[in-house]
């Protein structure tokens, strides 16, 4: 175990340091030990030297959303294998590529597939990919992902923006951010105690709701609770959650959010609703993987063609 005193408090980039605890931390900890910040900068670092743009959006293509990559001009195809110590999604829809390029007008890194931990990764690992778009120079966050729908009003195929989370793992001790608070990551360190209350930027939802109206798309509104999967829920929990105020469910999403916040991104969030949640002990339904995709895939256009626009106001917007 390491017990260096020094002000990387121990996270130094080497192989086996990484797998020590840093100082005040417990040694079974779940936490940030292996994407240190010299980890982090080796990869900017890597992946500067392929693309020279900087993008300004960041885009997570959720399960079976990974289509939104290929709206994207003049790219270039990052594999997740090529840059060093990059995790692999190993989730049936979900690619592993960073996708750079033009997005009616804006320069775009797209993540086609994400992590989640119950792949195996720690929230850490799940969510460290949007401090290296946030280091590459995204100001913008735009998350997507399939959801269940929780609340009774939804129906399969809607799209929800995400005003806020129910962030499970975290409430359960297991935030992304556990761990040294790096103070190295100059242009945007965040705070040793980041709020999160308006991770969801207010003014990017607003602004969805008139690109949807622009397309007579009917957007929900509500609340995605993040849980860890891979199950998916009990009629019980279901229930909770419906108690709890949420709209929405799903296994991804809240960890990268809660980084994205940390990092100072302006962060807008969107839940493709692509299974109905059981609440009924005499349903035989289930909701299954293969209509998570199918359904995510029959409603990607739509959602492409809201955050093709999207894109087009931030370009017009930016000071
Ligand atoms: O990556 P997202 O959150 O879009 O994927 C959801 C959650 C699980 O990975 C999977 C369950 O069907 O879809
Ligand atoms: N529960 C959790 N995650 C999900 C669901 C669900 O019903 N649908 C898509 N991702």
């Amino acid at each position: 175990m390491s017990h260096q005193t020094n002000s990387s408090a121990g996270l130094t980039g080497t192989a086996d340091s990484s797998l020590s605890s840093s100082v005040g931390e417990h040694p079974n900890a779940i936490t940030n030990r292996f994407y240190t910040y010299e980890r982090v900068e080796e990869i900017v670092g890597f992946i500067q030297k392929l693309v020279t743009t900087k993008p300004e959006i960041a885009i997570i293509c959720g399960s079976g959303l990974g289509g939104l990559a290929e709206l994207v001009t003049d790219k270039i195809v990052v594999p997740y294998a090529d840059i060093p110590h990059f995790p692999r999604s190993t989730v049936v829809g979900h690619r592993s590529n960073l996708v750079f390029g033009n997005l009616n007008g804006l320069y775009v890194v797209c993540m086609q597939g994400r992590f989640h931990p119950y792949e195996g990764y720690t929230t850490a690992t799940c969510a460290f990919p949007v401090r290296v778009m946030r280091m590459l120079g995204a100001h913008t966050l735009i998350v997507t992902c399939a959801a269940g729908g929780v609340n009774k009003g939804f129906s399969v195929g809607d799209i929800m923006l995400i005003k806020d989370h129910l962030n499970f793992p975290n409430l359960a001790g297991n935030n992304p951010l556990i761990g040294h608070n790096d103070e190295r990551y100059h242009l945007f360190p965040g705070p040793r105690f980041p709020p999160v209350g308006h991770a969801y930027d207010r003014a990017y939802l607003l602004k969805m709701k008139e690109v949807a109206k622009k397309h007579n798309v009917e957007l929900r509104e509500g609340v995605y609770c993040g849980l860890g999967g891979p199950c998916y829920e009990t009629i019980a929990e279901i229930n909770m959650l419906r108690i709890l105020g949420g709209d929405a469910v799903g296994m991804s999403t809240v960890h990268e959010v809660t980084l994205a916040a940390h990092c100072g991104f302006r962060t807008l969030g969107l839940a493709l609703i692509t299974n109905k949640c059981l609440s009924d002990y005499n349903t035989t339904y289930e909701p299954v993987h293969e209509d998570v995709i199918r359904i995510s895939e029959l409603k990607a256009n739509e959602l492409q063609q809201l955050i093709f626009d999207f894109v087009g106001f931030i370009k017009d917007h930016r000071t």
